[in-house]
């Protein structure tokens, strides 16, 4: 390997800790979640992270300039890195592969960070010294250039190609067929050429609106330079050749260098006349005389004369011409305006074709190369929307935006609040800096960092097992039992698919994603309060739980409850639940599943909703709020609130974290929805146990098969492994500790036609239902009487989006109300209070079922919220 690459080898294993979340079945530290990390995160600085921006793409560089630009070695890094580049971090095996021209990457030189978010896969790293840092971002960005330019190149090659194949079709522009006289050369800025090939490149999708703008500019084009040309002539009067012109010129030089005293103070000053202008001013006097013309020279005193008083024979004609030219132009100027309008439109179509999976299948190499040329653009317009993410417990109303030289500002709470996700990022990078020597001398020079991983081999297998198991077993049958609810919704759910993500997440720069308003097309016709009630469809688990009298195996029922409640995400990434107003509210009463539900929106800045079950074998609680982070094509959200569980029969409480859900590729169709990290479940009342489960993120290499894969074990108090579980959280948990091997939850079958539904499960479903019966009995803050909410339901989006105005506005108007009264909103029926660690949780004030039971909430005072 040559010099170059040894050094990339020694790069590599110093790049530590790519991130990763383990796959192997190793003991939880039983530290406090992620605490320590979290104050690690809290000491990195906003204006520490920067967005690699596109670097300046000159569309004419070839392969050999680009040596040139500055950019020593870039031959070496195409052959270093090929087209993508590789992560190698576990013994020399090669792992995955992203194409970093495409990721958006982020870095933090303070952290040595660097972010690489390719949609799909979302990297971490930590480079262990300044040097090696930078000799990454470096390479990465080197490379990143070399790909950007290739790409400008094929771009240029594939411009060229149309050119030539359509030099045919030119010839029956459009142009032409409406008889335009076109004379001479074309002008230089608009090139036919060109011209004639993006339109009938355009033109292939008739009726275009693109190609028709196009036309009318060059029609308008030709016609402005048939005027210039007819000034010129005029001008010229066609007497003067070339020869006669180079005559007049140099002659009018050595007399106006040689100026007469008098003649030149004529402006007041002696003036020297540059090349240029006596060009100009050859033109203009010679309209003066044209008889002198070719066989005298005016002087500047003659020249000065003639500009002050032009002769009346020839200067209405001039003017007149001039007026046209003028006027022309203004409409050549207008008519490019909307060309350019419409050419950007059609960009954002193509980008949106492009981002379709057949297209991504079908297209070849090449115009994969061309289409990265518009995501250069699309990524500087990321660097600007970079900041989106925000904390939700932001203070602030803004994020900040994004400096012209895309300096990128994470609020620092970011990171403080992030979830085990990254902190295991940060424990795995610590483990890797103290591990050091031995690993360097690795083959491979890289790590994965998780030295108590299972072997992949072992891992593998186990996965497949669990898969197995899980597809013989059968689906349990409540779905299945009548439950005299609506089986379906009334109404189909909208085509969004055309809704431009891109300029609202632009136009909203700065904003929460929750506080972002979206056309109502986005919305599924549930809100956040009622999603969290969807994380009771599997309640059975915790009935379960409380009647095992095992405190073991009564943990890993509690677990796979953990598990069940993200289940419905994998068929719910295309819309996004209403936010709930402030003091909004949701119940839910299931005596078929023996339990009823409150939740409330307690508080709007930052947005956290509450909620509260009971039933006879379990009370189950939560305030859930969130953290947003975009990394520039994926988002992913940091939930930070804690679930509660406790058990009647045995006085447990059980307490744990939520993991970070990832949405994928956020602006595009391929959307999807990831959860990873560790969840850590207590019993605040028995130290008999605790659970470990981590939800793997996705190795990009893997195959679809290992998608949404969690596992799991059942510590004692000495951390030795009682039971494992695993499987998947949209297929099930399988545990083969249990004395016989069991299926411990299964997913229920989606309803049909789901898909047409939201991707609604049927539980989802009945969530908004509103029956005669039940209306009276409802508080007006209840979502299922929220007006826009009902609307979407019953498919009238316009109406939606109408109504949706409304109650957003009213909401601002209590809002301001309250502040000028310099109040506060006190949340009906969940209080705020410290838990034993010490963090601000929101308890169930007991209140709610009171009113409902005895006096009915017609009798009480209720909040209007719409
Ligand atoms: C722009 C739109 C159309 C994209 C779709 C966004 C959807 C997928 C997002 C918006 C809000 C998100 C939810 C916000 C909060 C939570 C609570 C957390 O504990 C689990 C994930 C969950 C339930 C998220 C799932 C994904 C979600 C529903």
């Amino acid at each position: 390997m040559d010099s170059h690459g040894s050094s990339l080898d020694h790069a590599q294993s110093q790049l530590s800790g790519v991130e990763k979340v383990s796959c192997g079945w190793h003991k939880p530290t039983h530290s406090r979640s992620s605490s320590t990390a979290s104050s690690r995160h809290s000491r990195l600085n906003i204006k520490d992270w920067e967005v690699m921006d596109d670097f300046p793409v000159d569309l004419n560089l070839t392969g050999e300039n680009m040596q040139d630009a500055n950019t020593p070695g870039i031959c070496e890094e195409k052959n270093m890195f090929h087209v993508i580049f590789s992560l190698i971090f576990s013994k020399g095996k090669m792992h995955g592969a992203l194409d970093v021209s495409l990721a958006v990457m982020s870095v933090n030189k303070k952290a040595r960070h660097i972010d690489l978010d390719a949609g799909d896969i979302l990297y971490h790293m930590k480079a262990k010294t300044p040097d090696l840092y930078y000799i990454w971002v470096t390479k990465l960005s080197a490379h990143r250039m070399h790909k950007k330019n290739e790409a400008a190149q094929v771009h240029n090659g594939f411009l060229q190609a149309l050119s030539q194949s359509s030099n045919l079709s030119h010839k029956n522009s459009p142009m032409q067929e409406m008889g335009t006289s076109y004379v001479g050369e074309p002008l230089p800025c608009v090139n036919p050429a060109v011209n004639g090939k993006v339109s009938a490149w355009l033109q292939t999708q008739e009726p275009d609106i693109c190609a028709q703008e196009l036309t009318r500019c060059q029609i308008e084009l030709n016609e402005l330079q048939r005027l210039v040309q007819k000034l010129h002539s005029l001008e010229s009067g066609q007497m003067i050749n070339n020869g006669d012109l180079q005559r007049i010129i140099s002659m009018q030089n050595l007399l106006l260098d040689k100026p007469k005293k008098k003649s030149g103070k004529i402006w007041g000053h002696s003036h020297t006349l540059s090349r240029a202008e006596a060009l100009g001013m050859l033109s203009s006097s010679h309209l003066t005389s044209s008889a002198h013309l070719g066989t005298s020279v005016p002087s500047i005193p003659d020249y000065v004369s003639t500009q002050a008083t032009p002769p009346a024979s020839t200067s209405s004609e001039s003017k007149k011409l001039h007026q046209d030219i003028c006027s022309m132009s203004l409409k050549v100027h207008a008519s490019l305006r909307t060309a350019h309008e419409a050419l950007a439109q059609e960009r954002q179509r193509l980008q949106d074709t492009w981002s379709s999976r057949e297209l991504h299948q079908t297209t070849s190499a090449q115009i994969n190369n061309l289409c990265s040329l518009a995501e250069l653009d699309v990524k500087s317009r990321h660097t600007k929307i970079h900041k989106l993410s925000v904390s939700s417990d932001s203070s602030e109303e803004s994020f900040r935006t994004v400096l012209q030289r895309k300096v990128c500002l994470f609020l620092p709470r970011i990171y403080s609040s992030c979830s085990h996700f990254r902190a295991e990022y940060f424990d795995a990078c610590d483990e890797l800096m103290c591990a050091s020597s031995s690993e360097m001398s690795d083959e491979s020079g890289l790590s994965d960092g998780s030295s108590n991983s299972e072997p992949d081999e072992a891992h593998a297998m186990a996965s497949r097992k669990y898969r197995a198991s899980l597809s013989k077993a059968p689906a349990k049958l409540n779905s299945i039992k009548n439950t005299g609810r609506r089986t379906t919704l009334p109404a189909v759910c909208p085509d969004n698919s055309h809704v431009g993500l891109m300029t609202i997440l632009y136009n909203n720069i700065g904003k929460d994603l929750s506080r972002v308003s979206m056309p109502a097309a986005l919305n599924e016709p549930v809100c956040l309060l009622q999603r969290l009630c969807e994380e009771l469809e599997y309640s059975d688990l915790l009935d379960t739980a409380n009647h095992t009298d095992d405190p073991y195996q009564r943990m890993v029922y509690i677990a796979a409850f953990a598990i069940s409640g993200y289940a419905t995400a994998q068929y719910r990434n295309r819309y996004k639940p209403f936010n709930p107003v402030l003091g909004e509210t949701f119940e839910c009463i299931r005596e078929d599943r023996g339990f009823r539900y409150i939740s409330e929106q307690v508080s709007h800045h930052p947005p956290i909703s509450a909620c509260h079950a009971e039933s006879n074998n379990f009370n189950f609680w939560q305030d859930q709020r969130w953290k947003n982070k975009f990394w520039g094509k994926s988002l992913e959200i940091m939930p930070t609130g804690m679930v509660n569980v406790t058990l009647k029969n045995y006085g447990d409480h059980y307490e744990w974290n939520k993991v970070v859900t990832c949405i994928h590729n956020v602006l595009s169709q391929q959307r999807y929805l990831e959860h990873y990290g560790e969840v850590i479940i207590r019993n605040l009342k028995s130290s008999v146990c605790t659970c470990k489960i981590t939800f793997v993120k996705s190795r990009y290499w893997g195959s679809d098969g290992s998608k949404n894969e969690v596992q799991g074990q059942v510590l004692d108090e000495t951390d030795n492994i009682v039971h494992r579980f695993g499987g998947f959280w949209h297929e099930g948990i399988f545990c083969d500790t249990l004395p016989n091997l069991q299926c411990i939850w299964k997913p229920n079958p989606q309803p049909k036609n789901y898909m047409t539904y939201y991707g609604f499960s049927s539980f989802a479903m009945e969530m908004n239902e509103l029956t005669p019966d039940l209306k009276p009995l409802l508080p007006p803050t209840d979502t299922r009487l929220r007006p826009d909410q009902r609307l979407l339901e019953e498919g009238k989006i316009e109406e939606t989006d109408k109504k949706k105005d409304e109650v957003e506005e009213k909401q601002r108007e209590r809002r301001k109300i309250l502040a000028k009264r310099g109040e506060e909103h006190i949340p009906r029926f969940f209080r705020k209070t410290l838990d034993a660690a010490g963090k601000e949780v929101w308890l169930y004030n007991g209140t709610y079922w009171k009113i409902r039971d005895n006096a009915g909430f017609v009798n009480v005072k209720n909040l209007e919220l719409w």
